[in-house]
């Protein structure tokens, strides 16, 4: 890291100049444990697609058979994940980790399924114990499998309707913020919908020991009591990226509330990771404060499926090519700044004021 903010301070641009965009080539030369490190190409996206019990409590205008309907669209080469990721040449995947209804094998789909959804939080743990540490392990997995694959730079996807209401119980947990405080609007819901939602949230955190926020408790019970099998299967995805040393570009609210689990489970996991995004969800600005992350782009998205992530892509990427690329002042003969002209930027123009 101290080799390449050096290299930063080289090249053939102002220091600094390149604002936030230094410090992601920063993280991931420390990351890779070399500078520069490599190109985050070619990039691979996984969308890890489940379902809810929550459903059944009424958080979400949309009927639990579009999780398999648009795991199809995404299959298809349909959806705007696969749009965007057309458009900044990344490979899509899907991960049916946990959706209720049976699907074909297809070309471009995994077949993960721990189980055909979680079960309602408001009444019990969405998932066994086992169910939670089975679906990490999937993400870890499917990690290892697209970088070995040769994919070098992975991106968080998903896919589940009503995971935005484990999102928020998820965030809430590991924050210890409040239900009304990080709970959205999802799809898309009016008031009388959000204030359910709301209190469905605080009802599963206070059912699970959760309302005071996590603690200490094991993060993989805190995901198996409010958690989705794709928030699982992506805190898996993080770790296994992580163990790799390959970079994750998080994708909006599920990949940010995934992200504390994984951060909860090994706080290295946070290294390689990128925010994409901010969603519009207000959970997700709560996860990646916590978490410490500054979103790349912030365009008021809130679909999900990973294309916040795929957008913020060609950034990582173009970070990490100014190391490997641009001239620095010695090698290209341009003369650097004078330690005049430093103090001079440094302090106010008083001289223009008076004269
Ligand atoms: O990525 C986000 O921040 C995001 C914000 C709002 C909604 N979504 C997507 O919308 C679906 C869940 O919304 P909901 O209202 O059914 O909880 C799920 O498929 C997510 O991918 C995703
Ligand atoms: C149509 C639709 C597409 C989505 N993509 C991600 N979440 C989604 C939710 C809906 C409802």
């Amino acid at each position: 890291m101290d080799e390449a903010r050096d290299l930063q301070g080289r090249l053939t641009k102002p220091p600094g100049s390149l604002g936030v965009l230094e410090e992601v080539s920063v993280r991931l030369a420390g990351l890779a444990g070399q500078c520069p490190p490599p190109l985050p190409e070619p990039a691979a996206v996984a969308v890890f697609a489940a379902d809810h019990g929550v459903h059944a409590q009424g958080v979400t205008p949309w009927p639990q058979e579009v999780t398999a309907q648009m795991v199809a669209n995404f299959v298809a080469g349909g959806a705007v994940v696969n749009a965007f990721a057309k458009q900044v040449g990344a490979r899509v995947t899907v991960v049916d980790i946990g959706v209720a209804a049976p699907l074909e094998p297809a070309p471009g789909l995994l077949s993960r399924k721990i189980a055909p959804g979680t079960a309602d939080m408001t009444a019990g743990p969405a998932m066994t114990a086992d169910e939670a540490r089975r679906a990490v392990a999937t993400g870890i997995e499917v990690a290892r499998e697209l970088a070995g694959q040769g994919a070098r730079c992975l991106i968080t996807g998903d896919m589940g309707i009503a995971n935005t209401t484990a999102s928020a119980a998820l965030i809430a947990a590991f924050t210890g913020l409040p239900p009304e405080r990080v709970t959205g609007r999802g799809t898309g819901i009016d008031d009388a919908t959000h204030a359910r939602k709301v209190e469905v949230v605080r009802t599963a955190l206070v059912r699970h020991g959760l309302s005071e926020g996590a603690g200490t408790r094991d993060p993989l019970d805190v995901l198996a009591a409010v958690g989705g099998f794709e928030h699982a299967g992506i805190a898996g995805f993080v770790l296994g990226a992580a163990a790799l040393r390959v970079p994750v570009v998080l994708d909006g609210v599920i990949a940010g509330s995934a992200a504390l689990a994984a951060a909860a489970l090994s706080p290295d996991a946070l290294a390689g990771c990128v925010a994409g995004h901010r969603s519009a969800e207000p959970g997700h600005s709560a996860a990646v404060d916590h978490l410490g992350l500054r979103p790349l782009v912030d365009l008021e998205l809130r679909l999900g499926e990973g294309t916040g992530a795929l957008l913020a892509l060609p950034l990582v990427q173009g970070s990490v090519r100014v190391l490997h690329e641009v001239a620095t002042f010695d090698s290209a003969g341009v003369t650097e700044k004078s330690a005049g002209a430093t103090e001079k930027e440094a302090a106010p123009r008083n001289d223009m004021i008076s004269e």
